[in-house]
């Protein structure tokens, strides 16, 4: 039901329809990001004209706009190697974006220090790497570095959002199974108190099971925390289970922004194609 109010939209436009004034039909990207619930407020991510380049002068990212509202969980879709990660990256500033591109609530994180935007946005990959140590030590790491020692209650706490048991946290990382370890994972970006999680395939290692922990613990901090979401996913089905909008990028573009719902509407030829070979 939460997915069904739509209050606003923001609607972006690629550089270059802003260059044609939008005349030119066929070069349309009408980029819109349905508000989908009363609790979006402002835009918290807004992306403008992100182009990334290699080394060797190809372009991996193509002017890519976006705006992500506070609170939603907005899923990027599309094929390896079209650009996806490289988006999520630039946002915690793994790799460096250009200034003036990338905002969190309307300041350019560029002109922020390197640690606060990487407490602010928290990220997960598809593979945890804790340190050797115990669960509780990995979960204190991060605030330790801000010289702030969590406490045995919190860092229980800490486990429960991430869906384990609030007793873990004296057991040795070595010997996780590979969900556990992802919980862990999650656990210690959480103790960041992140306002933005980022998570770049967070479950395609796990098993269904604990697939589910995960999307849970997703969900539940985004319903009763209000964290905004940004993942990428190479699976349709949890698109849908999570997302309130869905964003298709192919060849370094942002092709569409859907609703999940709406996902069999897709025009875009290059994004029909994939949705027909990954349905
Ligand atoms: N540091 C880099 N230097 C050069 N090329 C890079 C770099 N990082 C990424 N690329 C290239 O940019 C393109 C996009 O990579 P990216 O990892 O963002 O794609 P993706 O959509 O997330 O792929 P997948 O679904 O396979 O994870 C790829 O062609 C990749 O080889």
């Amino acid at each position: 039901m939460r997915r069904e109010n739509e209050l606003a939209e923001w609607v972006v436009r690629s550089e270059v329809d802003i260059e044609t004034g939008g005349e030119d039909e066929s070069r349309e990207h009408l980029l819109s990001i349905p508000a989908t619930e009363e609790k979006v407020t402002h835009a918290k991510i807004s992306i403008q004209g992100l182009d990334r380049f290699s080394d060797e002068g190809v372009r991996i990212l193509m002017s890519v706009s976006l705006q992500i509202g506070a609170g939603q969980i907005v899923g990027i879709i599309g094929p390896s190697g079209s650009g996806k990660s490289t988006i999520l990256r630039a946002i915690n500033r793994l790799w460096e974006p250009p200034s003036g591109t990338i905002f969190v609530d309307g300041e350019d994180i560029t002109k922020q220090s390197v640690v606060s935007v990487r407490r602010r946005c928290g990220m997960l990959f598809q593979t945890p790497t804790l340190f050797d140590g115990t669960v509780a030590e990995n979960i204190r790491y991060g605030p330790s570095l801000a010289g702030e020692k969590l406490t045995d209650k919190r860092v229980e706490e800490l486990l429960k959002a991430a869906d384990l048991d609030p007793t873990f946290g004296s057991k040795s990382v070595i010997g996780l199974s590979v969900g556990q370890a992802q919980r862990v994972a999650l656990a210690r970006t959480l103790a960041n108190e992140p306002e933005i999680l980022l998570l770049d395939e967070p479950t395609s290692a796990l098993d269904p099971v604990s697939t589910k922990h995960i999307e849970e613990s997703v969900l539940d901090l985004n319903r009763n925390r209000g964290l905004t979401v940004v993942f990428v996913s190479h699976s349709l089905e949890q698109v849908r289970r999570l997302a309130d909008v869905v964003c298709l990028v192919a060849n370094g573009e942002v092709l569409e922004v859907l609703k999940p719902s709406d996902l069999a509407n897709a025009t875009h030829p290059v994004v029909r194609e994939y949705m027909a070979a990954a349905s």
